[in-house]
């Protein structure tokens, strides 16, 4: 047993399930399901659907059936039942492609900001746009139910009529640049998103940070046709999705523990549960089962619990009222919500017995983790702005750890690993981007750290960041959640149960390992994830991780040893630091006293059209979350894009980019290593002795009348420096053929072997400076 300290972060789900509650409890405290407008009427729809739907048959009077009875052979037969059948089928059709299009974060019956700064309609609020949305929602529905196609514009005017080719043109440019269709894994899409959409080339992107925003905002740009380099400062891509694989025992018991991002919270609309279809990830529901434990093992008697329960969600609601005329009357006014919370209690005499104020204190907790801070940090006034929007579905596991997207999404990219970014210069030449001893140059810049390294001013803004948006990095939350992951010999504590709590006495440590995450379903082996949150997970990070998980061992001894059950010592451990790691410096963005959700909007604004920002803390709506941070990425794609389109100067660099030779021999004019005939080429990504290096091979030839012959060949660094060290070129390709058994090949076939590798040393010559 071993426990590491590793510098990692925090867990978000906040998914406690009530044993006596049918459904998963909502990551804050699921108040209030988010209420879906009036669905659009079925006369409406049908209506709607009468405009856009194909028909065949010239009509005198036009009815709904006719576009349905093309769209189904079989409703020839018992065709007057069907008729009206079909009227109310088509009309569900348009519901549930209205109910699919919401889950992604459309409004139900109006154009987002997004597609009115794309001016998708020609007027705002008229028929077209009523006809508009009908289109796009069918196209997204349409892609929606199989994402493994690359679904193309035929595809989508195959039911949509003719007439209306230009909403379908406006709809589908729209979903396909916002990455609301076909994104993601699926063997045709991933292929298809490697190359540019058209051919033309866009001007040059770097994108700082490989976390879940980068990483897909970078597979959108080489989509668009632009440049791109990923600079991150870790030596993996992921950043706050971090599964780390354990492993112990003499029977090698391994398992796969997610330190940061871990629950899928909510699947609708999830944009990971689309690449976990895509990939054919199963998903594991989050059981609603969470038995609460005293200090002395005992389980919560249910009644108090949920009597407790009942109690704590009414003096959220009288908070909620209290704000509601606060702000009616004051405007500006904000206290914590801790205050608010602690008034009421007071007041109406809540948890005035010490088990129901244990009870209590379980219910903060809970809260502290979904927000990653202390009741007293967050604003009593805009603490659940983004609950409306919360996804809806299950929530889950993936099996195996959320790396895998992450592996999946890395795959291929010009990732430079190891590039801490120091600072960034910004003008109307573009960008200079300083790291590690480097400099970088581009058009634009996208930025995806956390808003932690933001806070810190880790990396130097010259100039500095508009004022508005300083103050709304400084007003914004950052908090910290820790975990201690930890692998057992065996499952003692039951495979029935995904979660389960635990109560203290003492409030000020309410959040220490109040809620343990069983993964024995999901990782692999018998691994247990205790949760730190609040006031406890800062003083966890002074604490020696021996003393940790002392800790932890005597509550899992506490709660199991009187049932009889002996707990045996982990064969590892890890336990998180995430408010220490200098690529984070926290876990999740919260809504502080004084701010609110336009900070998030704030955040996200670019400056000077060079500047891009995405991330977790850029995402009003999913803030806090994976999927948050990967809609922010596709977010900030398009955004690029916009400006791109409307730049006179990258157009014209646009141009000249397109002229370009695009010659490998260019590149080894300036080799990074040559002996005798050879020279060679590294990857500019990785360091390692392992990493492949291109290599070239000339042979003179004096029957020819060029004067050489190129040979090349993809090899190991390590082997570069063994050919180096010897004499004579005749030694070299021996040791090449005998012990390294390189294959030399022509240009034509090294493409195929090497074309991830010759795309980066490309990028990463035609940004630095
Ligand atoms: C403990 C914990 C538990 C969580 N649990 C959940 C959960 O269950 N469900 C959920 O949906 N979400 C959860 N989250 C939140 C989720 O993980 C994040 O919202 C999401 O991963 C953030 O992605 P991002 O791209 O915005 O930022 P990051 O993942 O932080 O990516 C930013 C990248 O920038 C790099 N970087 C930083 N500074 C520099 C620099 N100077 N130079 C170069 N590179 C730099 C970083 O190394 C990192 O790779 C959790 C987070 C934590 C910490």
């Amino acid at each position: 047993m071993g426990p590491d300290d590793t510098a990692e972060q925090v867990p978000d789900d906040q998914n406690r399930y009530h044993p006596s509650e049918p459904g998963p409890a909502l990551k804050k405290r699921r108040r209030k399901r988010k209420q879906f407008p009036e669905m659009i009427s079925s006369a409406a729809a049908v209506n709607g659907l009468r405009v856009l739907r194909p028909h065949t048959k010239p009509a005198t009077t036009y009815s709904e059936t006719d576009d349905l009875t093309d769209d189904d052979p079989s409703v020839i037969s018992k065709h007057h039942r069907r008729r009206s059948g079909k009227i109310s089928d088509l009309a569900k059709e348009v519901d549930i492609e209205a109910l699919i299009a919401i889950s992604v974060g459309f409004p139900i019956d109006s154009l987002t900001e997004e597609e009115i700064e794309a001016n998708v309609v020609s007027q705002i609020g008229g028929i077209e746009q009523s006809n508009y949305i009908v289109v796009r929602n069918h196209i997204l529905a349409r892609w929606r139910s199989n994402v493994s196609i690359w679904l193309t514009k035929d595809h989508a005017l195959e039911s949509i009529r003719v007439e209306h080719r230009t909403l379908v043109n406006s709809a589908y440019s729209f979903l396909i640049n916002h990455g609301y269709i076909n994104f993601g894994l699926a063997p045709a899409v991933k292929e298809a998103k490697l190359r540019p959409i058209d051919s033309i080339a866009r001007g040059d992107v770097i994108v700082i940070g490989a976390g879940l925003s980068g990483l897909v905002a970078a597979r959108q740009l080489i989509f668009m046709g632009f440049k791109v380099v990923v600079l991150e400062g870790r030596t993996r891509p992921g950043g706050r999705v971090h599964t780390k694989k354990m492993s112990g025992g003499d029977n090698g018991v391994v398992a796969a523990a997610d330190l940061g991002g871990s629950v899928l919270t909510g699947i609708n609309g999830n944009p990971l549960g689309v690449l976990a279809r895509q990939l054919g990830f199963p998903l594991h529901k989050v059981r609603d089962i969470c038995p609460l434990y005293l200090p002395n093992g005992k389980t919560v008697n249910s009644e108090i619990d949920s009597n407790v329960e009942v109690s704590f969600n009414k003096l959220l609601d009288r908070v909620c009222k209290l704000r509601q005329a606060m702000m009616e009357q004051v405007k500006s006014v904000d206290v914590s919500l801790g205050t608010a919370l602690e008034a009421f209690r007071r007041v109406y005499k809540v948890a005035e017995d010490p088990l129901e104020r244990m009870l209590l204190d379980w219910h903060l907790a809970n809260l502290e983790y979904a927000n990653a801070t202390l009741m007293s940090n967050l604003s009593m006034a805009f603490w659940d702005q983004d609950d409306p929007y919360e996804m809806g579905g299950d929530h889950c596991f993936i099996p195996g750890g959320n790396e895998r997207f992450v592996r999946a999404l890395a795959e291929d990219l010009p990732i430079f690993y190891d590039r801490k970014v120091e600072s960034i210069r910004y003008g109307i030449d573009g960008v200079l981007v300083y790291a590690g001893g480097q400099e970088y140059h581009a058009d634009m810049v996208l930025c995806t750290v956390s808003l932690g390294v933001l806070k810190k001013g880790v990396i130097e803004f010259v100039p500095e960041l508009p004022k508005r948006k300083k103050d709304a990095i400084e007003r914004l939350g950052f908090g910290l959640l820790n975990k201690v992951a930890m692998l057992f010999p065996y499952d003692f504590w039951g495979g029935e149960i995904d979660t389960f709590g635990h109560l203290t006495e003492d409030p000020s440590m309410r959040g220490e390992f109040f809620l343990f995450y069983s993964y024995s379903s999901v990782s692999g082996g018998p691994l247990l994830v205790a949760l730190v949150a609040g006031d406890a997970a800062i003083k966890f990070e002074k604490m020696s991780p021996v003393e940790s998980l002392e800790r932890v061992m005597e509550i899992l001894k506490g709660i199991f040893s009187p049932k009889g059950i002996a707990v045996p010592d982990p064969l590892q451990a890890v336990c998180t630091r995430w408010g220490q790691d200098q690529y984070t410096y926290g876990s999740y963005s919260y809504v502080a006293i004084g701010a609110s959700g336009d900070d998030y909007d704030i955040l996200a604004e670019s400056v000077g059209d060079t500047v891009f920002f995405a991330g977790e803390a850029t995402n009003k709506q999913y803030p806090a979350t994976m999927h948050g941070a990967f809609l922010s990425g596709m977010r900030e794609a398009a955004n690029i894009l916009r400006v791109a389109k409307r730049s006179p100067v990258l157009a014209e660099k646009t141009n000249c980019l397109n002229e370009e030779s695009d010659d490998v021999d260019r590149l080894f004019e300036t080799p990074d290593l040559a002996f005798g005939s050879f020279s060679v080429l590294y990857d500019p990504r990785l360091n390692d002795l392992e990493s492949n290096s291109l290599l070239r091979v000339a042979f003179k030839c004096e029957q020819l009348d060029c004067s050489c012959l190129y040979l090349y060949g993809l090899i190991q660094k390590g082997q570069v420096i063994k050919l180096s060290s010897l004499d004579g070129d005749v030694n070299r390709i021996q040791m090449l053929n005998r012990d390294f058994r390189v294959r030399l090949v022509g240009r034509n076939s090294l493409y195929s072997a090497a074309e991830s590798l010759i795309t980066c040393i490309k990028s990463a010559r035609s940004f630095l400076t």
